[in-house]
């Protein structure tokens, strides 16, 4: 494969982040926030933001049905925080009328670290990073409560699975983009490569 092309998508969150970090991990990166730039993409990374806002404005910018189409045909993706939650076949504890994407067969807790600890910083040993643990950035973080069978745990942090994978499918509860470590994004990098 040439250089694989990967959107972010652009409807709320750390989009700029993420293009920094995959551009870094030498793909091409743009932003995407509607039907037609989807289908010109062999990849997309959610980002973190605030996952109710990102499934209203993907209802109102008419991606969510496009979206969940092209990932039920195997279209990688890569979910940071908010991210993650949208890639959730299910939340614990939605907002009203607050839908996902789907796509890793979990359930989530919005806000599960929140209560503790709004925001905080932690060494995170992860699957398929080598070396050093990477530094795990938990905003307002969800953690995946329970997985089904087709889903790899890559990495936990006080007992909470913060890091799976299923398929082409990969999320974390924390924020890569946001500490100039780009291996994870390298990671999902290769995991397109792969695909391709
Ligand atoms: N940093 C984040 O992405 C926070 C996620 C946010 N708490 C949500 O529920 O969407």
């Amino acid at each position: 494969m040439t250089t694989p092309v990967i959107g972010v998508l652009a409807l709320q969150g750390d989009v700029r982040e993420h293009l920094i970090a995959l551009a870094a991990a030498d793909a091409v990166a743009r932003p995407v926030r509607r039907p037609e730039e989807l289908a010109e993409i062999d990849a997309l990374v959610i980002p973190g933001g605030e996952s109710t806002t990102i499934s209203k404005l993907a209802v109102l910018f008419g991606v969510m049905d496009p979206l969940r189409e092209r990932l039920r045909a195997g279209m990688p993706v890569y979910g940071t925080c908010a991210g993650l939650i949208m890639l959730a076949d299910k939340i614990l504890d939605p907002r009203s009328g607050q839908e996902t994407f789907g796509g890793i067969d979990m359930i989530v807790r919005r806000n599960a670290f929140g209560r503790q600890n709004e925001s905080f910083e932690a060494a995170v040993a992860l699957k398929g990073v080598d070396g050093d643990p990477v530094e795990g950035v938990f905003i307002r973080a969800p953690w995946v409560e329970s997985v089904g069978a087709e889903v790899e745990v890559l990495a936990e942090h006080d007992g909470h699975i913060v890091a799976v994978r299923q398929g082409n499918a990969l999320a974390t509860s924390f924020h890569p983009e946001l500490t100039g470590d780009h291996r994870v994004h390298a990671l999902f990098v290769d995991m397109v490569r792969d695909n391709a």
